[in-house]
């Protein structure tokens, strides 16, 4: 399916596993794009913005300088901007924000081999303006931003607090002779750290401080500050900007530090969708539920989902690929090699990266349905939905992000050295991919959140009241004794869910048998916590697992008997190896048996043997042209070795035959005159 300019000729391996693919690899991308029209939707604006003129580099980005990387980056998000600005808009205006901006986000991967300094722009600012702008806020400051007049980021994130945003220390006073507010850092810890492009891009960000008005603190809410000079884009006076440093990643993305000293903003700069100041300086609060300006965050949890599913696939598709072209040892003596794809270890590396990365590219639409409910229910005044839906998005985004990061890695070790090779990519898939796991709320933090639901939904199931729906299963494992084991997938979810049931019910156990002991509750709960996170993490996997097989059976509905085979080879797969990690778990809550354990072991491995003729046109499916995997290793050609040569001769060490060093050092300690 790929689009491959310049293919001059296709791998051998890798064309006979083409041939012998027993589906249309076209159906299962269909599939995963939700319908043969998205697909084509894509492809165009693929093959419209994909153009050479825009994408070419001379030189490797990893083999520029920090500042010529951050200079190239600022250049091709201009290029990038400009063409969202100008064309890409007509794909589906504001919509753009909503399944389209999935495209735009896989596009921009082509772009940036890190980051853009102009992510939390597009990703962050103008969401949170959408979010929390009153409709005249909106009116003044989207087309603005959109037209990238002002572009902007979102500073909530301080050097001494990020997760508990209650703790943030920057103040916002307001004024009433001015009707103005006042920021102020008071400390060092006050000041702002993190955001992304606030180091050296932006002119505008979002400032989460806390506020205060006629001398009372009302807690934090978000602001709109201008930070530099729209024409020479100096920082002004009262604010003191920069750049926080080199990191494991994200190192195109200027992300910066932000002090004020009393800086003066207009009363109107306040988001005040959710709550107001009047002139005279009285607080009005118009969030009945409390939370709604914690709402970006919601939102980018749930986008990260998708995001995660899609670098997963760009990682397998790379080591697939690899695997299939590389041939190592001997399997029996005299043998020729075997691709490295015919090792039973190397399927069982790989091939749960393909069915997670469908897993959680089904779960991440479901969830964006989902979503799309909750803020249809907010629009009409009603919140009930918000406290599932943060303990839903909550656990999903931490075992989203840790899951895909773990795989990730994985997909690296299964390319040996050459994994290890920038141009693989797999060490900057890796570094921003393991950066969603801390970001917009750590992995540990989420998932308490979730636990504190599910401890709440436990004791509603205790009192006989109704529970919403991705609790529900917890009236029917309400009753102690252990879970009936079935090895069919609907049977492997339910005992998922009787794990979960299980777990939620031993920590209110403990919590109840601490709390007798003379502690007070915070105290019980906190020395839960180890159980209470396992607790949550359980919960997620069993909806990860439901809302997989019944996605996939929903979707192949309509099928070529083939491709659904294939996918349910997929879930079932996905299911026995979470059946296989979690043994002990399922020992200890259901009646599985150990010949139920030898079995589960053994339908793994015949799956593995399944599935293995149709790896890589599974990972074609995932259709990921080359300009955006961006991989020595992955490309749609398999010309591995050539590639890898390529990309070597660029190195700047290679443009001259002796570096200037052997003149200055070598050679005077060779000769003894260092
Ligand atoms: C270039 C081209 C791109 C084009 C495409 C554009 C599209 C972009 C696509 C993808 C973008 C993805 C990349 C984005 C990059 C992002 C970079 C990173 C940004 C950041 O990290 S921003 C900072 C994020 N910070 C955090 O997430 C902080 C985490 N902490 C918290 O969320 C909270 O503090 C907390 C939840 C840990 C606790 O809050 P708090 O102390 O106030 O509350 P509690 O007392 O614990 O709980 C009280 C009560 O409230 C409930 N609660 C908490 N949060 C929420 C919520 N969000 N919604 C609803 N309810 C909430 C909580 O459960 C409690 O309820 P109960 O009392 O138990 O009933
Ligand atoms: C690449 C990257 C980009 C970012 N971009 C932005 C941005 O654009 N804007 C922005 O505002 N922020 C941004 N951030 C900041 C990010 O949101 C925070 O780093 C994140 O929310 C975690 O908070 P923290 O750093 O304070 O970690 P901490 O909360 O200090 O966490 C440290 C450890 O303490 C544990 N811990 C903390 N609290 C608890 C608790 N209650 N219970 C149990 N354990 C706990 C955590 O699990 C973790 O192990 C970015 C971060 C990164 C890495």
């Amino acid at each position: 399916m790929s689009d491959n300019k310049g293919v001059r000729r296709v791998n051998e391996d890798l064309a006979r596993e083409r041939a012998n693919c027993s589906f249309d690899v076209r159906e299962i991308t269909f599939l995963l794009d939700g319908g043969e029209n998205n697909t084509i939707t894509r492809k165009k604006i693929e093959d419209f913005t994909l153009t050479d003129e825009l994408l070419s580099d001379k030189v490797p980005d990893e083999c520029l300088s920090p500042k010529e990387k951050y200079e190239n980056a600022v250049r091709k998000s201009c290029l990038f901007g400009k063409l969202v600005k100008d064309k890409l808009l007509e794909f589906g205006g504001l919509e753009t924000f909503g399944p389209n901006s999935f495209v735009l986000r896989r596009i921009a991967d082509a772009f940036f081999k890190e980051i853009s300094p102009l992510l939390l722009h597009l990703g962050m600012f103008v969401p949170t303006i959408l979010g929390q702008c009153t409709a005249e806020q909106q009116s003044e400051w989207l087309p603005r931003a959109l037209s990238m007049q002002v572009i902007g980021t979102y500073a909530q994130t301080e050097l001494g607090h990020g997760t508990f945003i209650r703790g943030l220390e920057t103040t916002a006073t307001y004024d009433p002779e001015t009707e103005e507010f006042v920021l102020h850092s008071p400390t060092l810890s006050s000041f702002k750290w993190w955001a992304g492009g606030l180091g050296k891009t932006v002119n505008h960000c979002i400032v989460v401080a806390q506020l205060h008005t006629k001398g009372q603190c009302h807690g934090t809410h978000p602001f709109i500050v201008q930070i530099r000079d729209l024409e020479t884009h100096q920082p002004l006076p009262g604010i003191k900007v920069g750049e926080i440093g080199p990191k494991l990643g994200f190192n195109t993305a200027d992300n910066g530090f932000l002090g004020f000293d009393k800086y003066r903003i207009p009363r109107m700069n306040m988001m005040m969708k959710n709550a107001q100041i009047l002139k005279d300086g009285t607080y009005v609060k118009l969030d009945r539920h409390g939370k709604m300006t914690y709402g970006t965050m919601v939102f980018i949890r749930v986008m990260v989902v998708n995001e995660v599913a899609f670098n997963l696939a760009k990682a397998a598709t790379i080591a697939v690929r690899y695997s299939a072209v590389r041939r190592q040892s001997e399997k029996k003596p005299g043998e020729p090699e075997p691709q490295i794809l015919d090792y039973v270890t190397q399927q069982h590396k790989l091939f749960i990266c393909i069915a997670t990365a469908h897993a959680l590219q089904l779960t991440s639409d479901w969830l964006w349905r989902t979503f799309s409910g909750v803020v249809t229910d907010i629009k009409h005044g009603k919140t009930d939905s918000l406290p599932e839906f943060h303990a839903l998005s909550s656990c999903l985004k931490a075992i989203s992000t840790s899951d895909a990061a773990l795989l990730i890695e994985q997909c690296r070790h299964s390319c040996g050295g050459h994994g290890y090779m920038m141009s693989s990519n797999l060490p900057l898939i890796y570094s921003f991919v393991t950066a969603t796991r801390t970001y917009e709320g750590d992995y540990t933090v989420l998932l308490l959140q979730t636990a504190r639901f599910l401890i709440k939904a436990w004791e509603q199931a205790e009192a006989g009241k109704p529970l919403t729906p991705t609790v529900s299963y917890l009236t029917k494992y309400f009753k102690d004794g252990r879970v009936p084991w079935d090895s069919t997938s609907e049977g492997i979810v339910n005992a998922a869910y009787g794990v979960a049931a299980g777990k939620i019910s031993a920590c209110v156990k403990s919590i109840r048998n601490r709390v007798k002991t003379g502690l007070s509750y915070e105290d019980a709960w906190d020395l839960t916590t180890v159980q209470l996170v396992a607790a949550a993490e359980a919960h997620c996997r069993a909806v990860i697992c439901d809302v997989y097989r019944s996605e996939a059976v929903r979707l192949t509905e309509k099928s070529s008997p083939n491709v659904r085979a294939v996918m349910r080879q997929l879930t079932t797969l996905y299911l026995h190896y979470w059946a296989l990690e979690r043994i002990g778990d399922l020992l200890r809550y259901s009646a599985v048996s150990e010949e139920d354990v030898v079995a589960l072991q053994q339908k793994y491995e015949e799956l593995l043997a399944l599935i293995r003729p149709d790896a890589v046109g599974l990972v074609d499916a995932f259709d990921i042209r080359d300009e955006i995997l961006n991989s020595t290793l992955g490309a749609y050609d398999g010309r591995v070795y050539e590639r890898l040569m390529e990309e070597a001769l660029k190195s700047p060490l290679n443009a001259e035959p002796v570096n200037r060093s052997f003149h200055m050092y070598l050679k005077p300690l060779m000769q003894g005159k260092l």
